[in-house]
């Protein structure tokens, strides 16, 4: 078996006819194991397309995608979304609720709608607590997500997806619209996650010099094509409009 974890062979996304172009385009990639990819590109390369596939919200009109090994079909797609954590633009969380309670959300699709009937267990409750202490947001959890910072809702995001123990963890702009101070508590976190964890993180970013601090290897799209895949290094230099 190779040691790539995320694999995808000639990815093709259906016209549009406003792009006046296919949104993927012959796109094939493989991310091994443990490593840091930055995805990055112009709006409307096909970034979060490309990274919203991985996790089965995209039909695509041709390719395969193989997850540790495991082809994409409807069938598999329960396993594969076990193994892969998503972050969403802007963070997904429900404004109303405390950080606690979204990060058990994360829980939801692991449980069947029997079981969340009676609440979630204990040891569910303190796993969470467990995960927000690590991000920096004990004394945070019982407080609604509406009245945390940007930063400390992203990383709530982050932990919403780590309960369900993913290998890999996409994000898509995990720092958009944050300060500088918050972005780099965010792309830390991520870091830490790689390094101390070993998880994968694939994740979209505009910012070259932020791409080039914390990513090993810069993916870059333009109108649907895989335009570079190497390292990150000089990407400013190569491409200062993405
Ligand atoms: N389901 C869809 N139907 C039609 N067009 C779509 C669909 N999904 C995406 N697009 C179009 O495909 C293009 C790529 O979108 P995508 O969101 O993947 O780009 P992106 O690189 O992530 O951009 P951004 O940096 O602005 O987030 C965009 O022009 C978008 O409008």
């Amino acid at each position: 078996m190779s040691n790539f974890v995320i694999e995808c062979h000639n990815l093709e996304k259906a016209y549009t006819a406003s792009l006046n172009r296919l949104i993927l385009n012959d796109v094939s990639c493989q991310i091994g194991q443990g490593e840091f990819v930055v995805l990055l590109g112009l709006n409307g390369a096909g970034k979060s397309t490309l990274l919203r596939s991985l996790v089965g919200l995209v039909p695509l009109t041709k390719g395969e995608i193989k997850i540790k090994g495991v082809t994409m079909t409807p069938r598999t797609l329960p396993q594969i979304r076990r193994d892969v954590g998503m972050l969403f633009q802007g963070g997904g969380l429900i404004r109303q609720l405390s950080a606690i309670d979204n990060v058990l959300c994360g829980r939801l699709g692991v449980r069947t709608s029997w079981q969340t009937l009676f609440g979630f267990p204990e040891r569910d409750r303190l796993l969470a607590m467990d995960l927000l202490a690590q991000l920096g947001l004990k004394q945070q959890a019982y407080q609604k997500t509406s009245q945390l910072s940007g930063g400390q809702q992203q990383r709530v995001a982050i932990a919403r997806a780590l309960i369900r123990s993913p290998q890999i963890l996409l994000a898509d702009e995990p720092i958009t619209g944050l300060d500088v101070v918050a972005c780099q508590q965010v792309m830390e976190t991520l870091s830490q996650l790689h390094t101390q964890q070993g998880i994968t993180i694939v994740t979209v970013l505009h910012d070259l010099a932020i791409a080039a601090k914390y990513g090993q290897r810069a993916i870059v799209l333009e109108a649907g094509r895989i335009v570079y895949d190497g390292r990150c290094e000089n990407l400013q230099a190569k491409f200062a409009k993405c």
